[in-house]
């Protein structure tokens, strides 16, 4: 706490300066609530494109809009205090070239508050990282399965296997080198993960990569058991709040269809309340 009895929110430099340090933990987040649940006990809560599948039923990452991330970036921040916000930049909004990415960059950081903005890419992104990170905006760069780019790599398999490994080795290095605070690496063999964590200087946040990594990150409503048709091997589930939910809704309508719900203690009286004291 600080003396205006505000709780300070962690920056990305100080999210940056725990490489190699306890390990970072991460979630992503949407909404108000969850931020309100999740926020004291993580380091980053990330407004991930994956909400286009969790919240909007796309198949795919790809139909996300600026708009969307900010609406959602703006709900994460009026329900956290500590951790640092990380919005994802959505497909089609920074590709172009650093300018574009710098004012949708602009936008998300001015719009919603939050602290940094993450991007999928490597080699073919490092300019526009430092184009960013020169321009005051921190930068989280993801490396290995990008999922904005399931239509090139046809489907979301495992990346940098075998002679591959080489290329995510050198998407995490130009990321890290072009000034990116931490580096994503989703879905890549574990050993090429804890290769990379040794390699650069920045700390790894790992998806379906090592408990080697810096850190680890998970879509909430994977680990909650809350989206509940998806079950990649990388998914530990620490709750089943889907099948909870099931049961609690089905004891509703059951109880609407005998007509035990609303009780007495639900309803009001014809009656004004008589003034206390
Ligand atoms: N809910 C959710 N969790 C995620 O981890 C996630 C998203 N959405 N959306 C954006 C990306 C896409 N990601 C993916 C998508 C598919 C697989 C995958 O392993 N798919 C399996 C089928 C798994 C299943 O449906 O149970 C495959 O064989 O393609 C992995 C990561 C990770 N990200
Ligand atoms: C899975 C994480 C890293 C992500 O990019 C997202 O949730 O969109
Ligand atoms: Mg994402």
């Amino acid at each position: 706490m600080s003396v205006t009895g505000k709780i300070k929110r962690q920056t990305a430099v100080e999210i940056r300066n725990r490489k190699g340090s306890d390990p970072l933990v991460c979630l992503t987040a949407y909404t108000t609530p969850v931020a309100r649940l999740t926020d004291a006990h993580c380091d980053v809560l990330l407004v991930g494109d994956s909400l286009g599948m969790v919240v909007y039923g796309f198949d795919s990452t790809l139909p996300v809009t600026l708009d969307m991330m900010i609406r959602h970036g703006q709900a994460v921040m009026r329900g956290s205090q500590q951790a640092l916000v990380v919005v994802d930049l959505p497909f089609g909004s920074y590709e172009a070239g650093p300018q574009a990415a710098f004012d949708a960059a602009a936008q998300v950081m001015s719009e919603t508050g939050a602290g940094a903005v993450k991007l999928e890419g490597g080699v073919a992104m490092a300019r526009t990282i430092e184009f960013l990170t020169a321009r005051g905006i921190p930068v989280m760069a993801h490396v290995g399965l990008t999922p904005q780019a399931v239509n090139a790599f046809g489907g979301y398999s495992v990346q940098g296997r075998g002679a591959a490994a080489q290329k995510v080795m050198d998407d995490a290095v130009a990321t890290a080198r072009a000034g990116a605070f931490a580096v994503v690496l989703e879905k890549i063999p574990a050993v090429l993960a804890d290769r990379i964590t040794e390699e650069i200087n920045v700390p790894t946040i790992g998806i379906g990569a090592s408990a080697g990594c810096d850190g680890q990150i998970l879509v909430v409503d994977d680990m909650l058991g809350l989206f509940t048709d998806f079950r990649p091997k990388f998914v530990q589930r620490y709750g089943e709040l889907g099948e909870a939910a099931d049961k609690a809704i089905a004891d509703y309508a059951a109880d609407v269809r005998a007509r035990r719900f609303p009780g007495p203690e639900h309803v009001f009286g014809d009656e004004a309340p008589k003034p206390k004291g």
